[in-house]
């Protein structure tokens, strides 16, 4: 059976060295290419790449995706900075090019997938529901994709269920100090030297609170979902959000 063949973009980054590691070890992909800031994108092609994984920074991840699909190269991507205005202006590209795929995961990691998936469907029957998301320092964006992506899918749940508008009487007293506001859900970003990736999800009722906590204690956390989503990505044209449609999850 021929190899899967498999470039990293942000090869040299945090995730992006491991995600080097991890298609180098796979059995079933070859690493055709690994490629950093400032490196030919048309060695993609050069480099025959079937799958690229996409690792960099919410500046260039565009960029990066519209010379991905215009080659027809299926792309797997765990970069932050997404949009309603970005995921219509990929669609159009997809549009284009329909036998493409692109995965977007706002988290590669099994835990972080199912602690959003828990959070949904807890969300309708608590009338509070706070998210705190805390990463490493380096970290170029806030608040999370996770978080974001956890906070959208809260208020998706809430508003589908009719769920009425959080209790707080709080007059805040200087700015932030309640949280950027995700679709109504007040989320909240620590950046702390020592932790890498790790969410809470609060939910609050009547005499009763539930946390729902994931930590990624290292980035092989995020290996398993990244060779995952390479295998299926391959085989699933046009735009799939969410590493949860590739799990079996019901
Ligand atoms: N979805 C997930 O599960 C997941 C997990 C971890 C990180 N991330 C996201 O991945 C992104 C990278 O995170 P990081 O911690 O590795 O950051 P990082 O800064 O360590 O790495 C980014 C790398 O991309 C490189 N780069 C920038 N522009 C490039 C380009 N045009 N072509 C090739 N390389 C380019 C940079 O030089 C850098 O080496 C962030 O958006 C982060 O939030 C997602
Ligand atoms: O380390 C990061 O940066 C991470 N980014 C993603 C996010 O913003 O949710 C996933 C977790 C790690």
């Amino acid at each position: 059976m021929s190899k899967l063949r498999v470039a990293v973009l942000g090869a040299k980054g945090r995730i992006g060295a491991e995600a080097v590691r991890a298609v180098e070890a796979a059995d079933d992909m070859e690493l055709v290419a690994a490629l950093g800031r400032g490196d030919r994108l048309e060695t993609l092609v050069d480099s025959g790449a079937q799958a690229v994984v996409e690792l960099t920074t919410p500046a260039s991840v565009m960029g990066n995706l519209d010379f991905c699909v215009r080659h027809g190269i299926h792309a797997v991507v765990g970069t932050t900075g997404w949009t309603d205005e970005r995921l219509a202006r990929l669609t159009a590209w997809l549009d284009g090019s329909p036998e493409t795929g692109v995965l977007i995961a706002p988290n590669f990691s099994i835990g972080a997938v199912l602690t959003m998936r828990f959070a949904e469907q807890a969300a309708r029957y608590f009338e509070s529901v706070e998210v705190v998301e805390l990463h490493h320092p380096g970290k170029a964006d806030a608040p999370s994709g996770t978080a974001t992506r956890t906070a959208q899918l809260i208020a998706a749940a809430r508003a589908r269920a009719g769920t009425a508008p959080q209790p707080d009487a709080t007059v805040t007293a200087l700015d932030g100090a309640r949280g950027a506001d995700v679709d109504g859900i007040p989320v909240h970003s620590v950046r702390l030297r020592g932790l890498l990736a790790h969410q809470e999800v609060l939910l609050g009722a009547e005499g009763e609170t539930l946390t729902i906590r994931h930590d990624s204690l290292h980035h092989s956390s995020f290996m398993p979902g990244i060779l995952l989503g390479t295998r299926r990505v391959v085989t699933t044209p046009g735009l799939t959000f969410g590493l949860e449609h590739f799990l079996d999850l019901n």
